[in-house]
């Protein structure tokens, strides 16, 4: 059963701002032990994918389509069985995660509640497996007594990484968690995420808009634009020989791992990514794409197979041919 199968999703913001479709129709499927990075520039939908896999949006936001997490409907679940989920089915870590440690309680205290919480376990057993779960992350016993504080910004990243993994969850979503620290602190804390969710068999998805760091931790790569997956394959073939003329300027926005002084505009890409309210037509990234044809303004291009496991949403991919009759004949026979 798939750690995580969401299924033509689609989240509209109603609000001051107006009408914000900002996911717009999205299917991905991550079996366990599966790694997956979401690129894609600011604004096009990334994190509103991750709160909905958790059902966090906020109230009044509008979402259809359907989000599986181990076969039970995160969309629909009820709030106490959607309680019992966070944490124990599925843990985010976001953006300067680090900076929501509670300042006034010891570490070991804070990575022993979800375990006390969703275990029933007293808080004196729950506190002996934080120590463990901090072994795991590499950060030494004694650090259980300290306070944030006392912690520098890679150590405390590492602390929510021991809080995500507490109650052994299967899915585990990453959302710019090492963006704010420095490139070898963030080299660091990727290896020891990717080592500790492929030894526990638990499905990644990873959030960044630096594909490079995408390709180097995860498996498969999904870009995303103005809401939509554009192109969603292996890492080493999505990052380096994208087929979709904005995933090729992400990867050459970002050519090497982890070294900023390579890296060029971050866009690579004359202009912004489109107001999510007032998209353009046809394909939203034709007004800024770099071998635009007269069709791209009027034609809708849906995600479309360039290989058996390779996606790409552009004109120019040649689909790939559908199975012969021939073939499927024989496939029946056999
Ligand atoms: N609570 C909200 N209410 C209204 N609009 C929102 C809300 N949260 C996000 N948006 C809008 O939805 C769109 C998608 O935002 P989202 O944060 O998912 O993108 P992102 O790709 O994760 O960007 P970033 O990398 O900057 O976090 C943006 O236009 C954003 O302004």
């Amino acid at each position: 059963m798939p750690a995580l199968e969401i299924d033509d999703l689609r989240i509209t913001y109603r609000g001051s701002r107006g009408v914000i479709p900002a996911v717009r129709g999205i299917s991905l499927s991550l079996e366990p032990g599966d790694t997956l990075g979401l690129a894609g520039e600011s604004g096009c939908g990334k994190s509103t994918v991750a709160a909905a896999a958790l059902r966090l949006l906020p109230p009044g936001t509008e979402v259809s389509g359907r989000i599986m997490l181990g076969g039970e409907d995160i969309l629909t679940m009820s709030f106490g069985r959607l309680r019992a989920v966070r944490w124990a089915g599925a843990s985010i870590v976001f953006q300067g995660a680090m900076h929501s440690l509670n300042p006034v309680h010891r570490i070991a205290r804070q990575v022993a509640e979800p375990i006390v919480l969703h275990e029933g376990v007293s808080t004196d057993a729950a506190e002996k497996r934080a120590i463990e779960l901090m072994a795991q992350v590499g950060l030494p016993a004694w650090r259980a007594r300290s306070y944030p504080h006392e912690l520098s910004g890679g150590q405390r990243q590492r602390v929510m990484i021991a809080m995500a993994l507490a109650c052994s969850p299967q899915l585990i979503i990453a959302d710019e968690a090492t963006t704010a620290l420095d490139v070898m602190i963030q080299a660091q804390v990727l290896a020891l995420l990717e080592g500790l969710v492929a030894d526990r068999n638990i499905a990644l998805i990873m959030i960044s808009h630096d594909l490079s760091v995408l390709a180097e931790t995860c498996a498969r790569l999904a870009v995303m634009y103005a809401g939509k997956l554009v192109e969603e394959g292996p890492s080493h073939e999505v990052f380096g020989h994208a087929r979709h003329p904005y995933a090729q300027a992400l990867s050459a926005a970002f050519p090497t791992v982890g070294d900023p002084a390579e890296r060029r505009n971050p866009h690579g890409l004359a202009g912004d990514p489109p107001d999510p309210a007032a998209l353009p037509t046809g394909c939203s990234f034709h007004p800024r794409c770099p071998v635009v044809m007269d069709t791209c303004a009027s034609t809708q291009v849906e995600l479309r197979h360039a290989r058996s496991d390779w996606q790409a949403a552009c004109l120019r991919v040649e689909p790939m041919a559908p199975a012969q009759p021939a073939m499927l004949a024989e496939e029946k026979h056999d």
